[in-house]
């Protein structure tokens, strides 16, 4: 399958899942194409009365559609070197994260407030319309596009303007090319998410900003009290935003602030330990320091493939560069 061919992304356009089928298996509770994939046939026999044989087809078929299968070592290697990558618009910034911010792959930005988070972001939405050999993710005609969920009500489009015009864009057609949506609780954030993976096929869509990804949750949940719950749903939406990740090829971004001093947060283990919120699932955490100015620090934090390491970049009029001196 091309890497630009849109994937069936109900259980619906399975091979073998007709109308009937179809509204049995979601009765019953399958209504993704994960769910069928991890299936026994026996279970899809009894809930929807379809032949054993055809069970085995569906899930066959669900396995492909997800490459879930073996793969060889020079596999992983090749897909790894062929995942796309988007400028930050510094290549210091860049250098640290691999080549730019990855798609198939969550990347955490986290840092205090004023440390370059949502700058990061807007960033990201534009320079991921730009072609290929730029930096962005747009091939020929069809122009990669970004969504940005805004929980906080941080996002500016008179940045967006500001930076594409300095990336050489169309700063209205930029914008055009941005999907926002003010996330307004936590419930909506995640129905938000699953609402996209209609979308993001559909228009072409490359990178999701989640900005940030905690600030409901923690509002919702707050104190030592509802850590549980709240750790459980966070690590729920960072799973959906992991599949979209991963079967639509995008690159995902979130952020999340932490407080300069945890100390004062005593009480709340997610600020205190290191503050990143992907702890041991897979993705790239990239910590964001204020520096002299308009510098800021960029620290690499424990990432699966790529060297710990620090370097500084600038946030200018025209967005995210490298320092001048
Ligand atoms: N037009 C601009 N020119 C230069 N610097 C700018 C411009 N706009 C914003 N900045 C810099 O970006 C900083 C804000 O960064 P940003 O909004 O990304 O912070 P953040 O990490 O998202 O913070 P928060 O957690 O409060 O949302 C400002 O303090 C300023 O230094």
């Amino acid at each position: 399958m091309s890497e630009n061919e849109i994937r069936p992304r109900s259980i619906a356009d399975l091979p073998g899942v007709g109308p009937t089928t179809a509204s049995k298996l979601v009765e019953a509770g399958y209504t993704t194409i994960e769910a069928i994939a991890v299936a026994t046939p026996e279970e899809l026999v009894s809930v929807a009365g379809i032949p054993l044989a055809t069970a085995h087809k569906i899930i066959k078929a669900a396995r492909e559609l997800l490459d879930i299968r073996f793969k060889t070592a020079k596999e992983v290697k090749m897909e790894r070197m062929n995942l796309k990558k988007i400028t930050t618009g510094s290549s210091n910034l860049d250098e640290l994260l691999g080549g730019g911010v990855e798609t198939k792959t969550i990347t955490e930005f986290f840092g205090e407030f004023g440390s370059g988070k949502s700058q990061i972001s807007h960033q990201l939405s534009v320079n991921v319309q730009l072609p290929t050999d730029q930096g962005g993710l747009t091939e020929g005609e069809n122009i990669a596009k970004a969504v940005y969920i805004d929980t906080e009500g941080t996002f500016r489009w008179e940045r967006i303007e500001q930076m594409a015009r300095c990336a050489g864009l169309d700063p209205e057609l930029a914008m055009e090319n941005i999907y926002y949506m003010r996330a307004v609780n936590s419930d909506h954030q995640m129905a938000v998410v699953e609402e996209l993976f209609g979308l993001v096929p559909k228009e072409n869509i490359r990178l999701v900003v989640v900005d940030s990804v905690t600030s409901h949750f923690r509002a919702e949940y707050p104190g030592r009290e509802n850590l549980a719950v709240r750790q459980q749903k966070l690590n729920k939406h960072l799973h959906q935003l992991s599949r979209l990740a991963e079967i639509y090829n995008v690159a995902v971004v979130i952020t999340n602030q932490v407080m300069a001093k945890p100390d004062v947060f005593y009480g709340d283990p997610t600020q205190a330990v290191g503050g990143h919120v992907l702890y041991h699932a897979p993705g790239v955490r990239v910590q964001l320091k204020k520096s002299r100015g308009n510098k800021r620090i960029a620290r690499m934090v424990d990432a699966p493939h790529l060297p710990e390491g620090e370097t500084v970049f600038e946030i200018t009029e025209c967005g995210i560069r490298d320092p001048e001196d």
